[in-house]
């Protein structure tokens, strides 16, 4: 007989799973495409590097804002966050938010935006793979990386 404590359909945490998304993903009203949930992007981002191919880079290279600036297109699109900068394009079409919000931080220090819609949101392990470098004065406390 079915026990009525416990639920019966699977856990919010079941997003989890080890397979590829295979059904389209809904967060409020964003539609991420199968194949583009966050567990597809980490598991992705643990693989190999997801920085738009630019090969053996230095992520602990002082980018300019100025260099910063010039990424600023849906195809080429850095992001500073917290005194690091992150090359998103790859990331644009798994992002929960969708990708239209994103393209107003398109080639800025993006950490306040970031901080206004999602404190809570580990950022730089989700973006780690795409790390490109670092703001000008940025002081490294994380040893780790
Ligand atoms: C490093 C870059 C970013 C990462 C890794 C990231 C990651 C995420 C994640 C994981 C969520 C889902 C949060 C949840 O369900 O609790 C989310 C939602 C969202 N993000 Fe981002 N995000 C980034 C940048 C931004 C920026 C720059 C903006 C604004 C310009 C933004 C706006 C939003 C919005 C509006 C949502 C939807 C919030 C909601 O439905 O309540 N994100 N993002």
């Amino acid at each position: 007989m079915d026990d009525p404590s416990r639920p019966r359909s699977a856990p919010a945490s079941a997003g989890t799973h080890a397979k590829p998304s295979t059904t389209s993903q809904s967060v409020g009203k964003i539609t991420l495409r199968p194949g583009y949930s966050q567990m597809d992007w980490l598991r992705r981002s643990k693989r190999e590097r997801v920085d738009g191919g630019v090969g053996d880079v230095d992520t602990r290279r002082t980018i300019s804002l100025e260099e910063l600036r010039r990424h600023n297109t849906r195809n080429d699109c850095w992001i500073g966050l917290r005194g690091r900068v992150y090359n998103l394009t790859a990331y644009v079409e798994y992002h929960p938010g969708g990708a239209a919000i994103l393209e107003r931080s398109f080639g800025t220090d993006a950490t306040a935006l970031f901080d206004k819609y999602h404190k809570w949101v580990n950022g730089e392990y989700i973006m780690r793979a795409t790390q490109v470098g670092v703001m000008p004065g940025f002081i490294d406390d994380d040893e780790s990386d």
